[in-house]
């Protein structure tokens, strides 16, 4: 059902919801169908009628989730999805929770499958025809898939035809042409399914109808045309902090609103080496955005003195961040906005805190940008790209021509060396750190090693060890190394640098910082750690 904005050739007129049932796999349900070109949202699944009915899906995607839909008082979809008369396409438990709301019955299998299976397709399907990745005996398709289950559709609901099955599953596909209402019980998201993506493709683009035009361009002219519009003649201030998000949201509101932007570089003593001269030079100099330094290093230090809970610590750091937009705001005349790098990512990961999806996932860590905000803001705010992946906003920045060696930066969290000092934060830790990453990330590049790892740093422990230099003994402290690699940050492996490397790394650090004699390598993967040590 094509909403009121799709006559007017507007990029957000063709969406697709994602209704999120607890599954690993949700965003990257959502980045498979934001790679064809379609923009979508995840919602929680008990979203209300009247939201879905006001979001006008093209199309509806029920993800997986843990529970069992043979169990009492599990979720299911909500009656709006199945009134709206658009196609939904249920996968695992979105299929399970399908079948059973319209008459079909579902079952607790005998036969569990977790991991690859040869799934079997029958007939023609819309959904599943000509995708194949090898001919059967009989000449039928046979699809390579990856399963995740332990309960399985017996019957499928009246109207359904039953499209592919699998050994342990024989239901493992059923699909009304007419309706446009899928159900598959392998998982189209995960890598593991090759033919997955171009199945989410036919769904989004053949079956919902999407053209594909959430593309960098359209998202660049589309995002200029709305900021130009809500802005008009005011005047906006932005928090740039020299990563990826804020410089590619200062491109942006340069080129919506020129001169009207100013931006507000926070030196809160918890940089990199050398990052504020870094940041003046490529904004202010070379790309003529209006950039103030505010050097802060000694507010944040005295706030954060005696703290030692890493949530407290970036509450303190988010809270001082906004007082200091404020007080830089008061002194330009008619600034009412103040502008955020606030991505995709940030607003699902603080789910539950303000500004989440609200959904049923864990609040891990609440992002300065978004939970750590104080609850009465003088300013509203302007976050672009706020609906954006990171390649996507990756992507976007290319198009705005910032450079790519900005654009390909390991991120760097807000609140910095704060959350990578354990426990209290003291401006000496703070000075060694720093030196410590500057050696780390120095060496990484010069061994080829930057590119290949998504994120990398040191983080200070402020436990005592005894060393030995000189012939005299040392009892300093400790500077752990994370590098990992990942592909959207919600899981990560730890990345397998060499030895060679680690040790020349380590014999760096110990020499040349006063005050550290140990160096260790963290071998921990997200899950059960996550990136960031606090
Ligand atoms: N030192 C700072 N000065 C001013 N604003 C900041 C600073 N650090 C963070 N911010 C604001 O908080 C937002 C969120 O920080 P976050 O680290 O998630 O994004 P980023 O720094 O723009 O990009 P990246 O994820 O690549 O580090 C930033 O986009 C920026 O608006
Ligand atoms: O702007 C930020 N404010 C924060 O409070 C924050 N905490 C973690 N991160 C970054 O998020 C990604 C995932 O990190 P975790 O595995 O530690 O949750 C990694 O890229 C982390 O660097 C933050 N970024
Ligand atoms: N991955 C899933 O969605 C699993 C669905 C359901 N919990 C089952 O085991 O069958
Ligand atoms: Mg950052």
């Amino acid at each position: 059902m094509p909403n009121a904005a799709a006559a007017a050739g507007d990029i957000h007129a063709h969406r697709i919801l994602i209704l999120d049932f607890g599954s690993q796999y949700t965003q990257l349900i959502a980045r498979r169908v934001r790679e064809c070109g379609v923009y979508c949202e995840i919602r929680a699944c008990d979203s209300a009628d009247a939201a879905i009915r006001e979001f006008a899906p093209s199309g509806v995607i029920l993800s997986g989730g843990p529970e069992s839909v043979t169990d009492t008082e599990t979720p299911r979809a909500p009656a709006a999805v199945l009134e709206l008369g658009a196609p939904v396409l249920g996968i695992c438990y979105g299929m399970q929770a399908m079948a059973a709301q319209l008459g079909g019955r579902v079952e607790a299998s005998a036969h569990k499958e977790f991991g690859y299976a040869q799934l079997r397709v029958h007939g023609h399907s819309r959904l599943l025809r000509q995708i194949e990745d090898h001919a059967g005996a009989e000449g039928e398709a046979l699809l390579d898939v990856w399963m995740s289950h332990g309960d399985r559709v017996a019957e499928p609901p009246p109207g359904f035809r039953v499209i592919a099955a699998t050994d342990a599953a024989p239901v493992a596909a059923i699909g009304d042409d007419d309706r446009g209402w899928y159900g598959l019980q392998f998982h189209p998201e995960v890598t593991h399914t090759p033919q997955g993506g171009r199945i989410l493709e036919r769904f989004v683009r053949d079956i919902c109808g999407c053209p594909g035009d959430w593309t960098p361009g359209n998202i660049v002219e589309d995002s200029v045309a709305r900021l130009r519009e809500r802005i008009g003649e005011r005047r906006v201030v932005l928090g740039l902090s020299g990563g990826v998000d804020s410089a590619v949201t200062a491109a942006l509101l340069h080129r919506a609103i020129g001169d009207q932007l100013t931006c507000v570089f926070v030196d809160n003593g918890l940089l990199r080496l050398g990052e504020g001269e870094q940041v003046m030079a490529t904004f202010a100099r070379h790309m003529g955005v209006h950039v103030l330094y505010v050097d802060a290093e000694a507010r944040f230090l005295e706030a954060l003195a005696g703290v030692e809970d890493p949530e407290e610590k970036r509450r303190i750091i988010g809270n001082l961040f906004v007082e200091i937009f404020d007080e830089e705001a008061a002194k330009l005349e008619g600034v009412t906005f103040l502008a955020q790098g606030t991505i995709y990512p940030d607003v699902v990961e603080s789910a539950g805190s303000a500004g989440g999806v609200g959904g049923k996932a864990h609040v891990i860590k609440s992002h300065h940008n978004v939970g750590g905000l104080p609850e009465q803001m003088k300013l509203e705010l302007v976050e672009p790209l706020r609906e954006l992946f990171k390649d996507e906003v990756r992507r976007v920045g290319l198009e705005l021509g910032l450079p790519a060696d900005m654009l390909y930066r390991h991120p760097f969290p807000g609140p910095g060396l704060g959350v990578r000092i354990l426990g209290e934060v003291r401006k000496a830790y703070a000075d060694r750190l720093r030196r410590a990453d500057a050696i780390f990330i120095e060496e990484l590049h010069a061994a080829g090693w930057y590119e290949r790892t998504s994120q990398a740093f040191a983080v200070f422990l402020p436990v005592r060890s005894v060393g030995v230099t000189g012939d005299g003994r040392r009892y300093e402290h400790v500077i752990a190394l994370r590098a990992v690699e990942t592909v959207d940050f919600m899981t990560a492996r730890w990345a397998e640098l060499p030895y060679s490397f680690l040790d020349h790394v380590s014999r760096r650090i110990i020499n040349e910082i006063d005050g550290i004699s140990r160096v260790v390598y963290d071998i921990s993967g997200k899950p059960p750690a996550t990136i960031e040590w606090e």
